[in-house]
């Protein structure tokens, strides 16, 4: 008998996903929608519902843009002022953290990129956001910054309270748009998290499995494998969904520089200073990616994706991924919710990697690549998207209404940018680049099949 197939090596079955707050039905989102934060800290609350109307991102220079930075500035000014709140009372509720998180997390993006880029020397985050939230995020064992987890896990309520938890029951709570653009992007991310639940429990079946050496449990993970295929097309078909509701061109110019992180603009530029945070500079600030889904990494971990090339696999690398994904994955696990990266530890820990049981399983191979095929190609869909909304968007320029006196001169910086953006690389959450990126995942994909392996 194979050592894969060994029935003593199973997973730690004393541990269940529920154990790493995952739920039985809505996975890593929680429950329900989060309850909102005691009155010690109405202000925070308060901030954030006044935020989208007195806020406009500082890059926008438009009439209407001009007129409301007064707003803007007052609502800077007021946070500035605030005393810094102890987070004593919330630390015994998990909830109620993941609240505060999400809260301060919009706050400081907010606070950050509503500064006039005139302004912007260096970016000072006031001590009443920034003591809290890094003490909040200690605690929750997540980044201090806005991460998948505050636009996506934690950022819906249910539209009747009364009724059942379901897409059509959900809406999303915070936009810094204002877009539906917006609202829709990241229901699309929870429309995912959600088709996700399904892969987690196949996983979680499979680690159970008393004996994987019976024909009974072969087909059990043959089938299995080919729901999970049935499951990530399910999930391309989502992704795929984003593109007639969600304008690439708001996503590019309205959307996306509200998530810009602290290294946006590269490993070389000056980061946002954390004040009353001693070595803030170590802190974890890129901002929030897909890449943070603990969803899609159980998924690659489940299928033994090996992103950093520590494994000797077919096709080789091409020259331009022989870097695998510069680490980028293992980065973004710690933005997160540290008991879903902890998830993650376990799962990776187990023995039995489904994918040695389909190397020595004849009747297994087919299912497995198949399921890998279906990832890679999701990867190749969501390149395209990446393409469509990021890529292509990067040589256009935000529309400035006719007429306005300050047009000529914006067309003529326009200009220069986009001649200077023509020759820079397009770059993603913490600076990366991001075409180079996508290739080297979708390639480490590709690579686990096994009929280029055997
Ligand atoms: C308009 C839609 C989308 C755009 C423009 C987009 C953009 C990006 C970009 C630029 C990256 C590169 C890394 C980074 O900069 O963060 C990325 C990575 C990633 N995105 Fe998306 N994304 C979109 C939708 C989604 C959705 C719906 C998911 C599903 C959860 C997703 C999952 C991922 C994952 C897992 C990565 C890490 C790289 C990889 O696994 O290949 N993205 N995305």
């Amino acid at each position: 008998m194979s050592s894969i197939t060994s029935p003593r090596k199973t997973i730690d079955i004393t541990r269940s996903p529920s154990e790493f707050d995952i739920d039985d039905e809505t996975g890593f989102m929680p429950h329900q929608p989060l309850p909102k934060l005691p009155s010690k800290y109405a202000i925070w609350e308060l901030a954030l519902s006044n935020a989208s109307e007195a806020l406009v991102l500082g890059t926008d220079d438009g009439d209407d843009a001009m007129n409301k930075r007064h707003k803007g500035e007052a609502w800077r000014s007021n946070i500035k002022s605030w005393l810094v709140l102890d987070v004593v009372d919330l630390q015994s509720d998990k909830l109620l953290l993941q609240r505060a998180h999400h809260v301060l997390a919009y706050l400081l993006h907010y606070f950050v990129h509503s500064i006039p880029s005139e302004d912007a020397s260096a970016v000072h985050v006031p001590e009443s956001l920034a003591v809290p939230l890094v003490e909040v995020s200690r605690l929750l064992g997540i980044a201090p910054v806005l991460t998948y987890a505050d636009t996506v896990l934690w950022n819906w309520e249910l539209i009747n309270p009364a009724q059942q938890l379901s897409i059509e029951n959900m809406r999303v709570l915070d936009v810094f748009s204002g877009t539906d653009d917006e609202r829709f992007f990241h229901s699309v991310n929870y429309t995912v998290e959600l088709r996700g639940v399904e892969a987690l429990h196949i996983i979680d079946e499979y680690n159970r499995l008393p004996n994987l050496a019976t024909y009974i449990a072969t087909s059990k993970v043959a089938r299995d494998l080919d729901r999970l295929t049935g499951i990530i097309e399910d999930i391309s078909d989502i992704i795929q969904s984003v593109q007639p509701l969600c304008d690439p061109h708001v996503f590019y110019w309205e959307i996306r520089p509200w998530f810009c992180g602290s290294d946006a603009s590269g490993p070389d530029a000056t980061g946002w200073i954390y004040d009353g945070v001693p070595d803030c500079h170590l802190l974890d600030l890129s901002g929030p990616s897909g890449g943070q889904s603990a969803l899609m990494h159980a998924l690659d971990v489940f299928l033994n994706i090996d992103f950093s090339l520590r494994e000797k696999r077919l096709p080789a690398p091409s020259e331009q991924n022989k870097g695998g994904d510069g680490g980028f994955m293992k980065r973004m696990r710690r933005y997160m919710p540290g008991q879903h990266r902890d998830y993650l530890l376990h799962l990776a820990d187990t023995p039995r990697s489904v994918r040695e049981l389909a190397r020595n399983t004849p009747s297994l191979r087919e299912p497995y690549d198949a399921a890998v095929m279906a990832l890679k190609k999701l990867r190749d869909l969501h390149m395209r998207i990446v393409c469509r909304y990021i890529v292509n968007m990067s040589r256009t320029k935000r529309e400035i209404p006719a007429g306005c006196p300050v047009s000529a001169m914006m067309d003529r910086m326009d200009r220069q940018k986009s001649q200077n953006s023509d020759q820079a690389a397009v770059r993603g959450t913490g600076g990366n680049e991001v075409s180079r990126l996508l290739k080297a995942t979708r390639d480490a994909t590709r690579r686990a099949m096994l009929k280029d392996n055997i």
